[in-house]
């Protein structure tokens, strides 16, 4: 380039470095270089250098050439760097490098240097993370909705992600639901331990039913730490949507979101998930990782399903539609603030009558336990006196416990990981203006909404609500099921479940394929 070479770009950690070629390209000769969280790639020429993340790589083999002539030893290492497109942001994308090296004339050891690459690259990049794939293949039982949004689950999952399942070394067995609630009850029978993680490639609502599923077992409490992992194939997409932004990136939808979340699986971890516990007032028990409407959310997702062929377009004309015919509905909401009740833990755990208490924790009983509300007193009995209580006509009430309510709705920004043990609630009374909803919706898609002054909205968060709708007409849903429209409360179990995910507060805001100048020395480092 005849620049200045910058020496700040030297790695000083170099662990491996050898002569190779890329192919299929010209053949020339390129050094390589392998530090513990890079791999750059120095061209003999003086072209700046290509550096690629090892968080970014998901799998990396040596092979032999195909020509039995061929004394060449071989590697592949494919990685998903952030790749920015104009103004755009940033996704992950497929990029895979092979390399031959030919350093003696015995195949033997050219192999052999092939192949301590791989291995040291292997065992790097599962290092940046946790337990990964490459070095112990992941067994994932694959549930796929073929009929959730616009129907191309199955499509989307054969051309986006086995490919990179397979590049990872993950086995998988897929299962096609040929009906609702097939999912649910089919986590209820598995042998659990078949599997390292419980993979839901649809919507929130086949998730909703494995999260059911897995706390309908009499070995609940076992079966609800199985890890579950989200690939969006719905139209919302809220849970996908959250992993994504937890886990660094940044908020994409459609293939770029699935892509990343094929990502998250191959290279994430077990995080824990909050779980609300939900009681109705016909003592049915319903457990969310997401939320629980009534008003005008509900409303939405529920009437836009009829426009469920333009896939995530069908919530803003459902959105459309409702504010110019706005609804609202009486009832009451009460509360207790996650701040009141960090002060008041467990009021109510030696309340007699309580439904949900059990009276032994011993070890034998532990297949009939069920999950204790602790923060609850039973429907029928007044809320505990330092609870908060609204009775008012609300247009919106939202229990949100992710950070999105679906793939461009960012409606709970200060939500940082799965498993932060708040609900968010929000509710809106009558007297909000159409104009405020109309700039509440506008600022989620960027999560700035509750930044903006908008008079009738309150956002609080809590770790037990309890709400009453005065009549039955309305439209409730939990994680986007309709569930009847009546009295039912509920409390946050924080870290009850597990989700793969990636580590938080990490920003991959700029692209990690980085181009990189090496002064000449950086080529003499010996492994
Ligand atoms: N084979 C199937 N046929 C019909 N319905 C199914 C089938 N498999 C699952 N379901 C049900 O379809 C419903 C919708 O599924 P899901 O939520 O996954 O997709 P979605 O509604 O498009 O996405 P989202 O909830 O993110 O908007 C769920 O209630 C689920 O129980």
């Amino acid at each position: 380039m005849g620049e200045a070479h910058d020496s700040s770009n030297v790695p000083n950690d170099v662990l491996l470095c050898d002569t190779f070629s890329q192919v299929p390209e010209d053949g020339s000769a390129l050094s390589l270089l392998l530090t513990r969280t890079q791999l750059f790639l120095q061209s003999l020429s003086e072209s700046p250098s290509t550096s690629f993340q090892l968080s970014d790589c998901v799998s990396c083999r040596a092979f032999r050439g195909k020509d039995p002539g061929d004394i060449g030893g071989y590697f592949t290492v494919i990685f998903y760097p952030l790749q920015r497109t104009l103004g755009a942001a940033t996704y992950r994308t497929r990029i895979s490098r092979t390399f031959r090296t030919e350093t003696t004339r015995d195949r033997e050891q050219n192999m052999n240097l092939a192949k301590t690459w791989a291995q040291k690259i292997c065992q790097l990049s599962g290092e940046q993370g946790h337990p990964h794939p490459l070095l112990s293949p992941a067994r994932y039982l694959v549930l796929l909705n073929p009929f959730g949004g616009t129907g191309k689950a199955l499509t989307l999952f054969e051309t986006h992600v086995i490919p990179m399942l397979t590049e990872a070394n993950a086995h998988f067995t897929l299962l096609v639901t040929e009906r609702p609630n097939q999912a649910r009850e089919l986590v209820q029978e598995q042998d659990l331990s078949t599997w390292d993680a419980i993979v839901v490639m649809s919507g929130d609502g086949l998730m909703f039913e494995v999260i059911n599923g897995l706390m309908e077992r009499p070995d609940w409490a076992t079966a609800i730490k199985k890890p579950v992992s989200i690939l969006p194939g719905g139209s919302g997409n809220a849970l996908a949507a959250s992993i994504n932004h937890y886990s660094g990136h940044q908020q994409v939808k459609g293939t770029k979101l699935l892509t990343n979340c094929a990502f998250i699986l191959c290279k994430g971890h077990p995080a824990p998930l909050d779980i609300v516990s939900l009681t109705t007032s016909s003592q049915q028990r319903i457990f969310s990782f997401l939320s629980l409407a009534w008003g005008f959310v509900s409303d939405v997702d529920i009437e836009s399903e009829k426009y469920r062929f333009m896939g995530y377009a069908r919530f803003s004309i459902g959105t459309f539609i409702r504010l110019t015919a706005l609804r609202s509905y009486r009832g009451r909401i009460s509360y207790l603030p996650a701040i009141s009740a960090s002060e008041n833990k467990d009021t109510t755990s030696n309340i007699p009558g309580s439904p949900n208490s059990v009276n032994s924790s011993s070890s034998d009983n532990i297949k009939t336990q069920v999950l204790e509300d602790s923060l609850l007193v039973p429907l029928d009995q007044p809320v505990p006196s330092h609870w908060h209580t609204v009775e008012d006509q609300f247009v919106l009430v939202l229990a949100l416990c992710q950070s999105h309510l679906g793939a461009e709705h960012f409606t709970a920004p200060m939500v940082e990981g799965p498993g932060e043990g708040n609900i968010h609630l929000f509710y809106a009374t009558s007297r909000i203006s159409r104009i405020s909803l109309i700039k509440l919706f506008i600022a989620m898609e960027k999560g700035t909404h509750l930044d903006e002054e908008i008079p009738h909205l309150t956002h609080v968060p809590v770790v037990a609500f309890r709400i009453e709708p005065s009549e039955s007409t309305g439209i409730m849903t939990v994680d986007g099921e309709v569930i009847q429209c009546s009295p039912i409360q509920g409390q946050i179990h924080q870290g009850l479940g597990r989700v793969i995910s990636m580590g938080q507060g990490k920003s991959y805001d700029t692209p990690t394929v980085t181009k990189t100048v090496f002064t000449n020395n950086s080529r003499d480092v010996q492994p």
